[in-house]
């Protein structure tokens, strides 16, 4: 099996040849495919990120989030833990951690209740496993909060057979490709 390190190399290639017109056509497939979802409809709040170096653009997701009456909420970086504040308009974004989007510091938070997590990730496999930027961030708040759905988002390519995994890991429970919903079996 590849290490975490040596996926993430690749997969960052990977994404660096995609063009933006391919990044923008297949989010846009994900989205409708994600938008779909039961646990998409069921959630009152939807919990995205605000994508960057060619991740799936969650922008579609928000704006229809947003047309569907839901909350959206981003987040941000303090320390080990993120915080995750209300998102109305994309205006309220800054350059922050790594040059990622980041909400700025006087937002509003929001609760975690019939919410849905849209999880960035740089390699999964199809037992929806999934490897991240290494920083924990996900596992770490999602330990603390169970109770939210967990939805990946992924390009194809971005699905291995096999991934490493620890035991402080936590699976997203469906992964949303261009071509195909991973659901977690186990
Ligand atoms: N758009 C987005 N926002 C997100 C995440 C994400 O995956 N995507 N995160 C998910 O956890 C958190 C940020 N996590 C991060 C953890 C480490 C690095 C980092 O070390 N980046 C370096 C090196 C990358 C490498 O080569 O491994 C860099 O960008 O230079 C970046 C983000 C919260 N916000
Ligand atoms: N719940 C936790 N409590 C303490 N440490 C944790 C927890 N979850 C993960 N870690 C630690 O964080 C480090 C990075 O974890 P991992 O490689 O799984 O990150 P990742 O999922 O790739 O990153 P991210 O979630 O930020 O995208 C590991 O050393 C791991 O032990």
């Amino acid at each position: 099996m590849e290490e975490k390190k040596e996926i993430r190399k690749k997969i960052f290639k990977a994404r660096k040849e995609h063009t933006d017109e391919w990044i923008q056509k297949k989010s846009r497939v994900i989205t409708e495919t994600l938008t779909a979802l039961p646990e998409y409809k069921e959630a009152e709040r939807i919990m995205a990120y605000a994508d960057y170096n060619h991740e799936v653009i969650t922008r579609y997701i928000i704006e229809q989030a947003w047309k569907d009456g839901k909350e959206v909420a981003v987040p941000k970086v303090f320390g080990k833990d993120m915080v995750f504040y209300k998102l109305t308009d994309f205006s309220q974004l800054e350059s922050g951690y790594f040059g990622i989007p980041e909400p700025k510091e006087d937002g509003e938070t929001v609760s975690w209740e019939v919410a849905m997590m849209v999880m960035p990730g740089v390699a999964f496999d199809v037992n929806c496993n999934r490897v991240g930027y290494g920083g924990g961030f996900y596992d770490r708040f999602l330990e603390k909060h169970p109770g939210i759905s967990r939805v990946a988002v992924g390009f194809s390519f971005q699905i291995l057979s096999v991934v490493p995994t620890e035991p402080t890991d936590i699976r997203p429970q469906v992964i949303v490709t261009e071509e195909k919903v991973y659901r977690d079996v186990q």
